[in-house]
């Protein structure tokens, strides 16, 4: 399976005498790999897995490829395209912060929905998923009867169930307790692992990616002037 490459990645915000701008000269993942965003709150991480997840428009000059797949390229007829948003169910499942879970649908619905939109119904697969992240007991619970772990364990039920080849998971275990936040990342990493799908994902738990063995790449932010500079670092640590 191809790898996602981002190169010379700049985004710019601004809001009034306020100046925002990230750069990513380099940022590569292998197909089947993780990696974790790293940085100080403010940094720029969700910026960035926006980004990466073509949920927000590269920078003039950015170039974004999955293997031969110009991901760039899919902006160019603007961010309510078909193409763009093809790409986006394709290539990525994603795990917001908070779970982002529809409150009206069931676990089993929620799981369900990216194969629907992606026109990929499988109902064995989502029944899978929700046997492998331990969910069986809550299926057919909406999402304000969970637990804040089961409504994580089920975003990433969600995120996989497409075939996605890339998780992209925003601070996956921040609202979880020390042993929730282990459980959820195995169950995240080991899932991903035997659907071969890559893992990006941000977090400010740098102890607990080195203990999972996730390789690290960090924003690190200065200050120039009125402009808040973020920079990701180099090589994966
Ligand atoms: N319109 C804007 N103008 C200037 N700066 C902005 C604008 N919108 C957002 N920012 C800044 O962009 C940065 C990006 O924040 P982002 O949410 O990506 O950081 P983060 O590393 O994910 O933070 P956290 O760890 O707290 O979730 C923030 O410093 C924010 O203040």
């Amino acid at each position: 399976m191809a790898g996602l490459r981002l190169s010379g990645a700049r985004i710019d915000l601004r809001d009034g005498d306020r100046a925002f701008r990230l750069e990513v000269d380099e940022l590569t993942l292998d197909a089947g790999q993780a990696v974790a965003l790293t940085g100080a709150s403010g940094s720029g991480k969700t910026l960035l897995l926006e980004l990466l997840g073509l949920l927000r428009a590269p920078g003039p000059g950015t170039a974004y490829r999955l293997g031969e797949s110009d991901l760039a390229a899919l902006w160019s007829h603007g961010p309510r395209a078909a193409a763009l948003a093809r790409g986006r169910g394709a290539h990525f499942g994603f795990v917001p912060q908070t779970g982002g879970l529809m409150p009206f649908l069931t676990v089993a619905e929620n799981v369900a929905l990216p194969q629907a939109i992606a026109g990929r119904r499988d109902a064995g697969r989502v029944t899978a998923l929700i046997d492998r992240l331990g969910l069986g007991d809550v299926a057919a619970l909406r999402p304000g009867a969970l637990s804040i772990g089961q409504r994580q364990r089920t975003a990433i039920a969600r995120a996989l169930a497409h075939r996605p080849p890339f998780v992209i998971a925003d601070e996956p275990t921040a609202a979880l307790d020390p042993d929730s936040a282990d459980r959820v990342l195995d169950l995240l990493l080991e899932t991903a692992r035997a659907e071969g799908s890559g893992v990006i994902l941000s977090s400010h738990d740098i102890a607990r990616m080195d203990r999972f063995a996730i390789p690290r790449r960090a924003l690190g932010v200065t200050t120039e002037g009125a402009t808040v500079l973020s920079r990701l670092g180099g090589a994966p640590c």
